[in-house]
């Protein structure tokens, strides 16, 4: 079944768990195994999904008993004309019926599988009277806290060319309603209108650039230059030229007086993108600069006042640089005032198909192509990718592909080779955790641990050392397991 279908309707389907990995799974069901017929929402507690119902109503809430507070808090769901499942790890049949007469429509005792839930779904749509509506309205709510999965930003058929449909921002610009980006969003919020430097950290590809042009914007200097300078793409020696700016004849080939990026930024932000990389002399000048609130073009004698915001990233951990005297402990003290960390993509795979699906809605427009959405197997390729280079890698991804590609939706086949290899690393383990889910059965974990490793090595040709580093563990690790696993089977 494929990921958007024109003709079938989207249910909204709001998971409410305090458990995240259990949020996760339910949210990843949904989206893998049924395609686009419901859009998962997940809440990890029971004010959420209500503030949430307000504006989503005939939604279907999945709601973990132990996370609302038990059968007596079910009734909260009601008045928005929706149908509750409960679910528990404590199923019993007493308790599948005190559910059931507090008003849900089913019961679910944990673990469940992806069949159990869909039939659940389905049985409880079926009883819905014809005239209740079902679609799923586009989100209007600002950024919810772990709102991940979110199909409905490609639901619109597109006419290509004509009307694209620009895709949806959660914030300022950025795609992603995980947990981890909501408290971005909520620091980026508070610390905006502030005139204390700022000091941003995350992995290449995280949005580094993004953030700093959203404190600019959500900041009172809003209309006044937003002016960036990469510190490791400029030549050391033109670097303080490129900051301070030079008078004529300050050096060969300084023709003429030239302003530089923090005078430029007058009355506005200056971004240090890679501030790591700059050189130790030029991190006294800037040190001063910042201390004075002058600059002293390259060449002059005099100083010049300016009011600049600075805001500076890196992707390397400033901790290791100041240790490693690459970078000045009394520099870092003066910028790190208000430090904001973005996470890697890997840490918010709730984030990753709404930004595959913007992504592919922004290019599917500007290469005035066909495509609609994912099917169900690419979708979870996606998710199953590692992004080492993050939001930037999945969007390069998503160009090459639409650029390379024809077509109504895309296959795992379009997918760019690199993604598929990471895919397939654990692509068996995946297989077989998922029929295990079908069934309901749940292996002991030693069993699921000994197949994630084992298949990594097979992944890896019978290379532990290999092996071990794909999984971020030593060597001695798998051979001590392996070993347990010998004496297991023995014993
Ligand atoms: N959450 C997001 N939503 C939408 N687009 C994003 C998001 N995060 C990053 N991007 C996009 O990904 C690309 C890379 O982001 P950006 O340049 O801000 O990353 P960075 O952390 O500064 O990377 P680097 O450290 O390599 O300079 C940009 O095109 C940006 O617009």
């Amino acid at each position: 079944m494929g990921f958007v279908g024109g003709s079938q309707e989207l249910v909204q389907v709001l998971i409410v768990d305090a458990d995240p990995v259990q949020r996760r799974t339910v949210s990843a069901h949904l989206v893998a195994q049924a395609g686009l017929r419901f859009a998962p929402i997940a809440f990890a507690t029971k004010a959420e999904a209500i503030e949430c119902l307000a504006g989503h109503p005939h939604s279907i809430i999945v709601a973990d008993l132990e996370t609302v507070g038990g059968v007596g808090e079910l009734g909260s769901f009601s008045g928005h004309d929706s149908t509750v499942i409960a679910m528990s790890a404590r199923g019993s049949v007493h308790a599948a019926v005190a559910a059931m007469r507090a008003g849900a429509i089913d019961f679910l005792p944990k673990p469940f599988g992806a069949a159990a839930l869909l039939d659940r779904l389905d049985a409880a749509i079926a009883q819905w009277p014809t005239a209740k509506p079902q679609t799923a309205q586009p989100p209007t709510a600002k950024p919810l806290e772990s709102a991940p999965l979110e199909p409905k930003l490609i639901e619109q058929p597109q006419p290509m060319a004509t009307t694209p449909s620009m895709p949806r921002e959660d914030f300022e610009g950025f795609i992603g309603r995980s947990a981890a980006m909501a408290v971005v969003y909520d620091q980026i919020s508070r610390i905006a209108p502030s005139r204390a430097p700022v000091f941003v950290t995350g992995e290449s590809g995280t949005g580094k650039e993004l953030c700093a042009e959203a404190i600019h914007t959500r900041s009172g200097r809003v209309g006044r230059p937003f002016v960036a300078i990469n510190c490791s793409a400029i030549p050391k020696d033109l670097m303080e030229s490129e900051i301070f700016g030079h008078v004529r004849g300050a050096f060969t080939g300084a023709t003429e007086t030239r302003l530089g990026a923090a005078e430029l930024a007058d009355g506005g932000t200056l971004f240090l993108d890679e501030i790591g990389e700059m050189d130790l002399g030029l991190q006294a000048k800037l040190l001063r600069f910042i201390q004075s609130g002058t600059v002293q073009r390259v060449g002059d004698v005099t100083t010049r006042r300016v009011d600049v915001r600075i805001v500076c990233a890196t992707h390397r951990d400033p901790f290791v640089e100041i240790a490693a005297g690459r970078f000045r402990e009394d520099l870092f003290y003066r910028l790190h005032v208000l430090p904001i960390q973005l996470p890697a993509l890997r840490e918010r795979p709730e984030d990753i198909l709404p930004l595959a699906s913007a992504f592919l809605s922004r290019y599917t427009a500007e290469e005035a192509r066909g495509f609609r959405g994912f099917d169900a197997e690419a979708a979870s390729m996606l998710m199953r990718h590692s992004w080492p280079g993050n939001v930037r890698e999945l969007q390069n991804a998503i160009r090459r592909m639409v650029v390379l590609h024809q077509g109504d939706e895309v296959t795992v086949a379009m997918l760019p080779p690199t993604i598929r290899r990471g895919a397939m690393a654990v692509s068996n383990d995946f297989a077989a955790v998922e029929a295990r889910a079908a069934t309901n059965i749940v292996a002991p974990f030693w069993e699921q641990e000994r197949s994630i490793i084992e298949c990594a090595v097979v992944a890896h040709g019978g290379n532990i050392a290999r092996a071990a580093a794909a999984l971020e563990i030593s060597p001695s690790t798998i051979y001590r397991k392996r070993q347990a696993w010998l004496e297991r089977r023995t014993a």
